[in-house]
């Protein structure tokens, strides 16, 4: 039979260690993290000692960190291995990549759909880079509109494109389960940069192909 681990460590998405205490075999992700959660629990009059509770604090840890893991990823870092030389002139749209953010008022989820787009200047990007700059930006605590800007921004200084045009489409879930409590309204916001902002045909051509 093997041991008990006294001390080990297990990297979780490359920010934190789980560690074992050997006395209780607690599992202990972030202690300071976990005793702020702890605290919450008990101000909503919960008993964070009670057996589906338990756990909880570890969780909210581990989820607080993947949720808020943008702010350790550079869109730089993940487009400059995947920019190639192409000779295409027309435009390339990545079109319902979906997101998952959190309001910065309440920290509350929104989520939807990105639709990105950019027209080359002889060099094109990986297609999975596109939707990883999405998730660079919305896994921040964010407003819409500042998040729909960072991945324009991020793409037209990375891809030395003739223009990005970037929509995005949410949900806002501090507007349906709180407050003012409308379930069905979505939010849409834009933003175009370099021929999308200047030239209305392109942003018309952009906006055909996300609409069908
Ligand atoms: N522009 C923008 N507003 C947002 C976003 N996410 C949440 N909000 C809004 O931020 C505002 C915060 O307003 P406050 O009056 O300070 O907060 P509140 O009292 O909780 O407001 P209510 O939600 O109306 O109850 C609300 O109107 C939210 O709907 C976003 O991504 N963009």
């Amino acid at each position: 039979m093997s041991e008990k681990p006294k001390l080990s460590q297990v990297l979780t998405h490359g920010r934190y260690a789980t560690s074992f205490d050997a006395e209780s075999a607690e599992e202990v992700y972030d202690p300071r993290k976990e005793s702020l959660v702890r605290s919450m629990l008990t101000e909503i009059g919960e008993d964070p000692e009670r057996e589906g509770l338990r756990r909880t604090p570890l969780r909210v840890a581990k989820a607080m960190d993947f949720l808020t893991s943008g702010y350790s990823l550079s869109a730089e870092e993940i487009l400059k291995g995947a920019i190639f030389k192409e000779d295409v002139k027309e435009m390339v749209v990545v079109r319902d990549i979906e997101f998952y953010s959190m309001c910065e008022h309440h920290m509350l989820p929104f989520f939807g759909h990105a639709h990105v787009g950019y027209l080359p200047n002889g060099q094109v990007v990986g297609l999975s880079k596109v939707a990883r700059v999405v998730d660079v930006f919305a896994r921040r605590l964010q407003v819409q509109e500042r998040l729909t800007n960072q991945v324009a921004d991020a793409l037209m200084e990375h891809l030395s494109a003739h223009g990005v045009a970037v929509v995005m489409e949410a949900s806002h879930t501090c507007m349906m389960m709180r407050g003012v409590q409308k379930q069905r309204s979505t939010t849409v916001s834009s933003a175009m940069r370099g021929a999308f902002d200047a030239n209305p045909s392109t942003r018309a051509e952009f906006m055909s192909f996300i609409r069908n």
